[in-house]
C-alpha cells in the first residue's frame, strides 16, 4: 500500500497499480474526495495514464499490507506514527521515499531496523491545482534496500514489481550511504534552487552562484562524513556531476512548493544539515545562510 497519495506517492503507486500491481492509497478527507470524483491522473512524458484507486481512509480498512510506501513530506511524519504503528502491528515493513536522513532515525527508533527499510527517489513531480500529478523530468528513479534483517523474497518481490511498472529501480547492499548520496544532493540542489528561484542550468552558469553552490555541497559533505564513514573519496565530483547531468531546467520540490506557498522541508533538509554539523563542531555558514533566507516562508507563505 501507499501511505499518501500526492506527487511522489501518486506517481509510483499510480504506475505500481496499472501495471497490476496490488496498491491501496491510505489517504486523507481531501484527498480522497477528490480521487473519488476525479480519479488519480498522471501527466508524465512517460506516458499520461488514468485509474479509479483503490482508497482507504482509515488503516482498519485495509487488509494486512506487506509494504508500505511511504510518501508524505517530513513535517507530517510525526502525525502519521500512529497509523504507521497500527500497519506495523498488521506485519508491515516501511518503505520511506521522503528526501531527507533524520526521518530514518525516527522511523528505527519507533519501528526498529528489521521493519523499516532504506529508500529514496529521484524524480521531478508535482500536483496542479486540480490535484492531477505533473511530472516534468523523464527521472522516475526508486534506491531501497534492508538495514536490518528483511526477508530478500520480500525484497525481490518489490524490486520487480517496480521493474513491472517500468519505474528505474536498484535493490541496494549499501542503501545508507545512498541515502545520504541523494540528501547530500538534495539538500544543496533544492538550497540553491528555492534560494535564487532559479533551474539548476542558470545557477551552474553564473559563476558567483556556483562557487556559493560549490561551497554548500563541500560543507555538506564535511557533515555527512562525520555520520557516515563510507563514502567514495571524489563525492564532491560526483555531486557536481550531477548538477550537470540532470535537465538544465529543473528544479526542486522545495522550491516549488515555495513558489505555491506551502510549507517547506526547509527544517528536515538544510535545517537537520546544519544541526548534525553542530553535533560534530562543523560550521555551515552557506547553508545557515539559505536557512535564514527561506525560514520566513517556512509554514507557507505566497511570495510577493
Ligand atoms: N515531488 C517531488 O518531485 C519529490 C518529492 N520527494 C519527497 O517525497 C516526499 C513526498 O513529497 P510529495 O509527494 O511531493 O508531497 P505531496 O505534498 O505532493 O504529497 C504528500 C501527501 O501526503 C499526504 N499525507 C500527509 N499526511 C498523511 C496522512 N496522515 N495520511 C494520509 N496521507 C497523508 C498529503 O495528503 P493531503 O493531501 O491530505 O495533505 C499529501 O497528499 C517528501 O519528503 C519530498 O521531499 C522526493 C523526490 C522528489
Ligand atoms: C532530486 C530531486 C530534485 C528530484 O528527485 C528531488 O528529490 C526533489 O526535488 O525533491
Amino acid at each position: 500500500m501507499v501511505f499518501g497519495a500526492g506527487a511522489v506517492g501518486g506517481y509510483f503507486g499510480g504506475r505500481l497499480a496499472k501495471a497490476g500491481v496490488p496498491v491501496t492509497f491510505l489517504v486523507r478527507e481531501n484527498r480522497y474526495h477528490l480521487l473519488k470524483k476525479r480519479g488519480l491522473r498522471v501527466q508524465s512524458s512517460h506516458g499520461n495514464f488514468s485509474l479509479e484507486p483503490n482508497l482507504a481512509r482509515d488503516v482498519e480498512e485495509l487488509q494486512s499490507p506487506t509494504i508500505v510506501i511511504l510518501a508524505i513530506k517530513n513535517y507530517h511524519l510525526e502525525t502519521a506514527l500512529p497509523q504507521l504503528k497500527q500497519l506495523v502491528v498488521q506485519g508491515a515493513k516501511i518503505l520511506p521515499l521522503l528526501n531527507g536522513i533524520t526521518h530514518m532515525k525516527t522511523l528505527i527508533d519507533q519501528f526498529g531496523a528489521d521493519v523499516v527499510l532504506g529508500g529514496s527517489c529521484y524524480i521531478e513531480a508535482t500536483l496542479n491545482t486540480v490535484g492531477d500529478i505533473i511530472h516534468t523530468s523523464p527521472m522516475q528513479d526508486v534506491v531501497f534496500g534492508s538495514i536490518g534483517d528483511i526477508d530478500r523474497c520480500l525484497l525481490e518481490e518489490l524490486r520487480s514489481s517496480f521493474e513491472q511498472a517500468n519505474v528505474h529501480v536498484k535493490l541496494s547492499s549499501t542503501i545508507m550511504v545512498d541515502m545520504w548520496l541523494k540528501y547530500l544532493f538534495l539538500s544543496t540542489f533544492s538550497a540553491i534552487t528555492a534560494a535564487t528561484r532559479k533551474p539548476i542550468g542558470a545557477i551552474i552558469g553564473d559563476p558567483i552562484t556556483c562557487d556559493f553552490l560549490e561551497n554548500l555541497v563541500r560543507e555538506a559533505i564535511a557533515v555527512a562524513k562525520s555520520h557516515e564513514k563510507a563514502f567514495p573519496k571524489d563525492t564532491f565530483e560526483t555531486i557536481m556531476k550531477r548538477f550537470q547531468a540532470v535537465p538544465p531546467n529543473m528544479t526542486s520540490s522545495l522550491h516549488r512548493d515555495l513558489e505555491k506557498g506551502l510549507p517547506l522541508e526547509l527544517d528536515s533538509l538544510q535545517g537537520a544539515m546544519i544541526q548534525m554539523g553542530a553535533e560534530y563542531d562543523i560550521d555551515t555558514p552557506n547553508m545557515k545562510a539559505v536557512y535564514a533566507l527561506l525560514h520566513p516562508y517556512l509554514n507557507g507563505q505566497v511570495l510577493s
